[in-house]
């Protein structure tokens, strides 16, 4: 089954589900995208830096035998490089094995010292996230738009940035408009203001952790399963259909061949089966008393969320 698509600000065509390769262990994440491209029809990949598998990713695109051109790939930006996006870019295009990207984003909003105590997480010496808290987001987006401008990526987006975040330190200085902004949405955190204000910009909304991320707490939640139970499908469905019937872009991670296929089948199968009566169920689950952030680092500065710990 084809996956419906979206489009971006610049006319780029977004497929509205895709596969997630947060904590796919290298050895496991080859087979999980082959197996997603090849068996299932998956054509967008949702990749980083920072999850330490962007080669294996690469290893699963050649053995899929899918053609480059039909996937979307995405990739981040991590917050140790934003001084020297195009070399981290460089890094990442040869980590995956392509010349392109299909989106790149920023994958949060915070620079942390790249001279630091680690490569990817440094410290100060009292145990707090080292984050450089002079450094300008406009300075990072900047390099984005030359990345974009030199033809290395199709789109540029940002992730984890509230409207606060866009409204002061983003949008008064950019040429280009991010096409996306990734966030952590789901059952218990719908950020419906948020959404709203993207929607009014033309910024395409993309959830991540969709099932509640590890061990994928919201499968047990009480209104997905009697909504599973009307229409015959899985409460995995509903959480991921529900997400994709609101045109949000739809990342979901699994390293499990037999999930792998039902998530996507799934998700597309509810989305097109819930009613604007379930939508609006859904919906209110969250304010009913559910309201969680399940991805909440401790970064030691203030991001402009709501219902940040
Ligand atoms: N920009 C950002 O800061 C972030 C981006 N992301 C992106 O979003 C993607 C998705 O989010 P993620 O946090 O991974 O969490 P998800 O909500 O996709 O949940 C993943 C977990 O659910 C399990 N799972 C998947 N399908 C099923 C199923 N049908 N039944 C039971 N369990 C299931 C997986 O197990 P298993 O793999 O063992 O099958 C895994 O433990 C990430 O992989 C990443 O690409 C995520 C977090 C932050
Ligand atoms: O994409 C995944 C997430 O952003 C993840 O990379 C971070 O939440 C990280 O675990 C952190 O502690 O900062």
């Amino acid at each position: 089954m084809a996956c419906p698509k979206i489009k971006l600000n610049n006319g780029v065509e977004i497929p509205v589900f895709g596969l997630g390769t947060w904590q796919s262990k290298p050895h496991e994440v080859a087979n999980a995208v082959e197996y997603a491209l090849k068996e299932v029809g998956y054509r967008h990949l949702d990749c980083a830096w920072a999850y330490g598998n962007e080669k294996e990713v690469g290893e699963g695109i050649v053995k899929s035998g899918v053609p480059r051109s039909e996937i979307f790939i995405t990739s981040k930006l991590w917050c140790t490089h934003h001084h020297r996006v195009e070399a981290a870019l460089d890094e990442t295009l040869a980590n995956l094995g392509t010349d392109y990207l299909d989106l790149y984003l920023i994958h949060w909003p915070i620079h942390l010292n790249p001279n630091g105590n680690d490569p990817k997480f440094p410290t100060r010496p009292d145990g707090t996230r080292d984050v450089l808290t002079d450094w300008k987001l406009k300075d990072t987006w900047s390099q984005m738009e030359a990345v974009l401008k030199k033809g290395k990526v199709k789109a540029i987006g940002v992730s984890n940035c509230s409207e606060k975040v866009l409204e002061e330190q983003l949008l008064p200085f950019a040429e280009v408009v991010p096409a996306v902004d990734q966030l952590e949405i789901h059952l218990y955190n719908p950020q419906h203001k948020l959404v709203e204000y993207l929607s009014s910009k033309g910024i395409v909304t993309q959830a991540y952790s969709p099932l509640g991320s590890t061990s994928s707490p919201l499968l047990a939640d009480e209104t997905a399963a009697e909504l599973a139970k009307k229409y015959e499908l899985q409460p995995a469905d509903i959480l991921l259909g529900y997400l994709v019937a609101k045109n949000i872009v739809t990342l979901s991670k699994s390293v499990t061949p037999a999930r792998i296929k039902a998530n996507y089948v799934g998700a597309l199968a509810a989305a097109a089966k819930l009613t604007k009566e379930d939508i609006a169920k859904l919906d209110g689950v969250a304010a009913s008393g559910k309201q969680k952030r399940l991805i909440s680092p401790p970064w030691g500065v203030e991001l402009g969320f709501d219902n940040w710990p």
